[in-house]
């Protein structure tokens, strides 16, 4: 078959494929682009396989970036977009990175094909919009399969991420995984130990993205796949569970997975903090689970303060009402920005007073200013005094002196 009308993104594509094919090799679009054109969905890279070596590629292109030179892959800068062009390939039972010394350059598209992971991933298409399938991914692209190329087993130990793949792929766009394929991944699951928690990290986050989320957790508890997730593995009961209940939202981003999670597990601050260590998160992703959890928590019992909208923050307060939609609650959503928006101030530095200002009254420099200057934010939040200099100065003075008095 063929594509007519290829999306935007692949117009500059084509004219680095029609160079390369100038120069007497083969080349073609494959792996997510071609699956997502044909399900017509948004692309997000336009990756290039070729029979031409590395070396053979950066002769061709004025502006090329050596991203992996020894996996075959080479980074072309054409007109200010950047394509990833990996020279076919056959790979032995590379676990978590891929070792040079496991990588064989093949000059056949084929023998390329043949060892990606999943037959609608193994789709390649030609400049003109040709699509060629050699292990019927359109079938089940059309059918809506999740299917390893060839012998699943196989596939599992060369990358034992690709059964997280499954999954995640099986949740995102809503397809199905084929019985053999979904039965080998409970034998292999085991090798899913070796492989690096960032890396597993990412495919979860996208599966609990995906159209069919509690499918997807389904299937990792069925599959026991779920025993290799850090904490997790803990909570298979709560877990099934969860996967029982439904979502009535999809959730949006990964601060709202987490937070998802995290009401759902009973997960106060100290677990969601060592819980997202555990998956190796940054410090930034943590503290927004933190908050938004604990906002979730307090829109579901009625009693979100004043205070605690102002430490949210607009961003994660939106987070938090859609987590409470997800959990199928009403949307609060407009409701909570109002109440933010007339908060009296929504940051510090729109205090109408600070540190220097209370010197220059007379207060001692210290600790003890640092803990004024809370008290008077709380004060101007909680909407108990006007934030207004002078006032806030009386104020200052006053607590003050009353504390020295005391
Ligand atoms: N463990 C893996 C990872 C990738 N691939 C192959 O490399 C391609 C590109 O991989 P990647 O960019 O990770 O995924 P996409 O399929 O492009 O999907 P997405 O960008 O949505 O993650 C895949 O389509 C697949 O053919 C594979 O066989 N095994």
């Amino acid at each position: 078959m063929r594509i007519e009308n290829l999306p935007a993104a692949f117009v500059d594509a084509q004219r680095v494929l029609q160079v390369i094919e100038q120069h007497g090799y083969e080349a073609y679009f494959v792996g997510g682009s071609v699956r997502d054109t044909l399900l017509h969905l948004p692309i997000h890279d336009v990756d290039l396989a070729t029979s031409a070596y590395p070396a053979e590629v950066k002769q061709l292109f004025a502006c090329t970036i050596d991203t992996g030179i020894e996996h075959g892959t080479v980074t072309v800068r054409y007109h200010r977009h950047s394509f990833e062009i990996t020279t076919f390939r056959t790979e032995s039972g590379y676990q978590d990175y891929r070792r040079p010394d496991q990588v064989t350059f093949v000059r056949s598209l084929q023998a390329d094909l043949m060892r990606r992971d999943f037959t609608v991933n193994a789709l390649a298409m030609r400049e003109n919009g040709e699509v060629i399938d050699l292990f019927h991914g359109l079938s089940d692209l059309q059918a809506h399969i999740i299917r390893a190329v060839g012998d699943p087993d196989h596939r599992f130990r060369e990358d034992a991420l690709r059964m997280m793949r499954a999954v995640r792929f099986g949740s995102q766009l809503d397809f199905t995984i084929e019985p053999v394929t979904l039965a080998a991944i409970q034998t292999n699951r085991a090798l899913l130990a070796k492989i690096a928690i960032e890396r597993i990290h990412v495919e979860f986050v996208k599966m609990l993205l995906g159209l069919a989320p509690l499918r997807g957790l389904q299937q990792m508890l069925t599959t026991h796949l779920l025993d290799y997730l850090p904490v997790l593995n803990q909570f298979g009961k709560q877990l099934t569970e969860v996967v029982n209940r439904p979502l009535a939202q999809q959730l949006a981003n990964e601060t709202q997975v987490w937070s998802w999670l995290a009401v759902n597990l009973g997960w106060e601050a100290p677990q969601i903090q060592s819980a997202l260590h555990a998956w190796k998160s940054s410090k930034q992703l943590t503290l927004a689970v933190t908050k938004v959890t604990a906002a979730v928590h307090a829109l579901l019992e009625q009693h979100l303060t004043n205070w605690q909208l102002y430490q949210t923050g607009a961003v994660r307060l939106t987070d938090a009402a859609q987590v409470a939609v997800a959990l199928g609650h009403p949307d609060q959503t407009t409701a909570l920005q109002q109440r933010y928006q007339e908060l009296p101030i929504h940051s510090k530095h729109d205090l109408a007073i600070n540190g220097n200002q209370l010197i220059q009254s007379g207060i001692k420099p210290g600790p003890a200013l640092g803990h004024l200057l809370n008290s008077l934010e709380h004060q101007v939040v909680a909407g108990t005094i006007a934030n207004e200099t002078k006032q806030l100065l009386a104020a200052a003075n006053q607590q003050s002196e009353a504390k020295k008095a005391w």
